[in-house]
């Protein structure tokens, strides 16, 4: 297999320390620098817990002038990692991003400068396998209960909520779902938010706590009965193999791809 550049924006936090641990451990991946709001011109390998020597770089697109990576795989924060986005597809390196937080019109911008720029990029909620798969049984199961919930829980340093996942979820199934407002027509909030975010009328409840990881439960009600499906990380290892898959994926797209839903056979 051809090599593959990697640059990692976010290597320092939970979810890059792993993508670190994944490239190294992955013979056709070279990580070729890393990006970090300080550490400018040390190497990672002067960090405490990593012994891989790679420049550090402050700076994206000096790190893309100077390293030439094929890929930017972005663990960051949503306000970073949309312009981490940009600068990359401006620079011709495909991003991988996991980072959650965009908002509808950030991918309209980012799917129209792929198309400009012609060349791939992957956005992917969750690159967990049996979280897609958990979005995609919901989507199946929305067809036959139109009444649905989704209960997701996080630990308590997230940012964005609701979670990227949560979010994709309501969208793949408001794909097949009419829009409809659930609950009593007449139902009243006493405490704001206690019937949670609205998305086309699913509801959407964020738990944030310490202890968890990542875990979401999605609950369809119809007469007399309940489906609830779930799925849980236990650790940030879970979400790898998708990283990977996205990684050598984005190398044959020429487009934005919004979930790896599309891109799993
Ligand atoms: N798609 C998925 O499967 C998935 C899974 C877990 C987390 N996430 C998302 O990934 C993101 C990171 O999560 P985390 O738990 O690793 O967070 P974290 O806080 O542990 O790590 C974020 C890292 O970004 C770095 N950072 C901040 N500003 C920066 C900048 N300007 N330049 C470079 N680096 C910068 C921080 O120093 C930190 O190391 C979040 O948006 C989270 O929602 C996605
Ligand atoms: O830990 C996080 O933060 C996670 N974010 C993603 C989301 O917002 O859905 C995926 C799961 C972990």
């Amino acid at each position: 297999m051809e090599e593959i550049k990697i640059v990692i924006a976010g290597a320092r936090g939970r979810m890059g320390s792993e993508a670190v641990k994944l490239v190294g451990d992955t013979a056709h991946f070279s990580l070729v620098a890393v990006v970090d709001h300080k550490h400018e011109g040390k190497s990672l390998k002067e960090l405490e817990g990593f012994d891989v020597d790679v420049p550090i770089y402050t700076d994206i697109e000096k790190c893309f002038v100077e390293t030439k990576p094929d890929v930017l795989i972005d663990l960051t924060t949503p306000e970073i990692g949309k312009i981490h986005t940009k600068k990359a597809l401006l620079n011709g390196v495909r991003p991988v991003v996991g980072t959650t937080g965009f908002s509808e019109e950030d991918l309209k911008e980012l799917q129209q400068l792929t198309e400009e720029k012609g060349i791939g990029a992957i956005i992917a909620p969750n690159f967990a396998l049996g979280a897609i798969l958990m979005m995609k049984f919901s989507q199946m199961a929305a067809r036959y209960f139109q009444d649905v919930e989704i209960i997701e829980q996080h630990h308590d340093q997230k940012l964005d909520a609701p979670s990227g996942t949560g979010l994709k979820t309501a969208e793949m199934i408001a794909t097949v779902r009419d829009e409809k407002q659930q609950g009593h027509p007449n139902e009243k909030e006493l405490l704001t938010g206690a019937r949670g975010a609205n998305y086309n009328g699913i509801r959407l409840h964020s738990v944030r706590l310490p202890g968890l990881i990542a875990h979401q439960e999605v609950l369809f009600g119809g007469d007399g009965q309940t489906l609830k499906i779930r799925h849980d990380s236990y650790n940030r290892a879970s979400f790898m193999s998708g990283v990977k898959l996205a990684v050598e994926n984005v190398m044959k797209v020429d487009l934005l791809v919004y979930g790896l839903e599309n891109i799993l056979e």
